[in-house]
């Protein structure tokens, strides 16, 4: 998805240390003491070790990682319900570490919002209400506040159940209307602590579109908390993997499957289904097989060239990276026979744009008898992907060549 590259929010070396004597817990991490070594003498748990990155408005920024690795505290942090140890953090070039209480109180209701996994709807208040809630407490009079969570309602798909109480809504629902709790404020940042988590895959899947759909229609920035590696590569502009306190990489999903920084991240993304993920040119493999179009170059040439490489295809190109076609020893040999040109030679084979999905270009491979040319935008070759690369990626996802 499209954002724009301005910081939004802005993480520089944050640490949280749970227990009496935080500083001391940090002496000891600088001195060089493992997290183990400090919990076994202390007790005191690293929560976030040396946290930096930054997030772009109008991206869904996803943290994951597996259960206990500090992603939750690290949402925390953002908006201070989790006090940080040491380091800074900044909304808007605003140091949100340095705020009193009544400013953060002012940012957490007119900034940031959050939506946990699970919440409580009050039971004898109406959705409308319930929605409203957060306003009212912010002291916005009945009117306004209506309006806005009518609006926020309107958003997620349930305009028609504000007069409903919540025991009369489904899970899923019900997870609508904390959406539409988090909307109401209309903020620009929403924290979403594994929001979808508790609802069953369809719903989950139903939730993730409807999220990507507001994101299409009013770009906040999203911090999304998620364990769900599929759900991660769905919405996630960029994805931040957390392992055991700290961050381990951050890219978008393309850029993490293809240059994973460590084992543990390799593992996450074994099994992953890389044809929503992986495009053309991420599997795309040059071959020797490419005759330059030079001028002179004929048929006769092309035939030595192919059977020089022992093959008996090639992909003919311009000098300036242009794709033209596929060559082959029975069409070169066919037009011989005939006296056509080289180009009377070239077989009808199409290339595919590099930026398609595997998803989207499947068929076209399978259709084809040889490996199916990759192009970019100005038709330049990038290379060329075969049946049997294709079912190498998928059978053992992506080789880390
Ligand atoms: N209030 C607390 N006091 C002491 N330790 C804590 C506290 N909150 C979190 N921790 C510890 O900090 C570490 C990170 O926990 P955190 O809840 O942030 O992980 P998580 O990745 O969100 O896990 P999960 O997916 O299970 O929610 C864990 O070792 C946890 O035990």
């Amino acid at each position: 998805m499209y954002y724009k590259k301005n910081k939004k929010l802005v993480v520089k070396n944050v640490f949280k240390v749970f227990g009496e004597e935080p500083k001391k817990a940090l002496k000891m991490l600088q001195n060089g003491k493992s997290k183990e070594e400090i919990f076994k003498k202390t007790g005191m748990t690293i929560g976030v070790q040396d946290a930096s990155f930054e997030i772009y408005e109008g991206e869904i920024f996803v943290i994951m990682g597996l259960s206990g690795s500090g992603k939750s505290t690290l949402v925390r942090l953002l908006n201070r319900l989790i006090e940080p140890t040491s380091g800074k953090i900044y909304i808007d070039e605003t140091d949100v570490t340095n705020l009193n209480d009544k400013d953060l109180i002012e940012i957490r209701r007119k900034k940031i919002s959050m939506v946990f996994q699970s919440f409580a709807l009050m039971p004898h208040m109406n959705i409308l209400d319930n929605v409203s809630f957060g306003l009212e407490l912010s002291g916005v009079d009945k009117k306004s506040r209506y309006e806005a969570a009518l609006d926020a309602l309107k958003q997620v798909g349930l305009e028609n159940y504000g007069l409903s109480y919540p025991d009369e809504l489904s899970g899923g629902m019900q997870q609508r209307v904390g959406l539409a709790r988090a909307l109401a404020n209309n903020p620009d940042i929403m924290l979403m602590d594994e929001a979808f988590s508790a609802l069953d895959p369809l719903i989950r899947t139903e939730m993730q579109d409807e999220l990507l759909q507001l994101q299409n229609s009013a770009q906040r920035t999203i911090v999304f908390i998620s364990h769900d590696l599929d759900e991660a590569i769905r919405i996630g502009d960029r994805i931040a993997i957390m392992q055991n306190g700290e961050i381990s990489q951050i890219g978008t999903p393309e850029e993490i499957i293809n240059n994973p920084a460590n084992d543990y991240i390799k593992s996450f993304f074994k099994g992953v289904d890389v044809t929503s993920v992986l495009t053309a040119s991420h599997i795309a493999k040059k071959v020797r097989s490419t005759i330059i179009n030079k001028e002179g170059t004929g048929i006769k040439a092309a035939l030595q060239y192919i059977s020089d490489f022992d093959d008996d295809y090639a992909y003919f190109i311009e000098k300036s990276g242009k794709y033209i076609g596929i060559l082959t020893l029975e069409s070169l040999k066919e037009q011989k026979r005939v006296g056509g040109t080289i180009h009377d030679a070239i077989i009808d084979e199409s290339p595919i744009n590099e930026n398609l999905q595997i998803s989207e270009f499947i068929s076209d491979i399978a259709e084809h008898k040889y490996p199916t040319a990759v192009i970019n935008e100005e038709g330049k070759y990038k290379g060329t992907i075969s049946k049997s690369r294709l079912l190498k990626v998928f059978d053992e996802g992506v080789d880390y060549e």
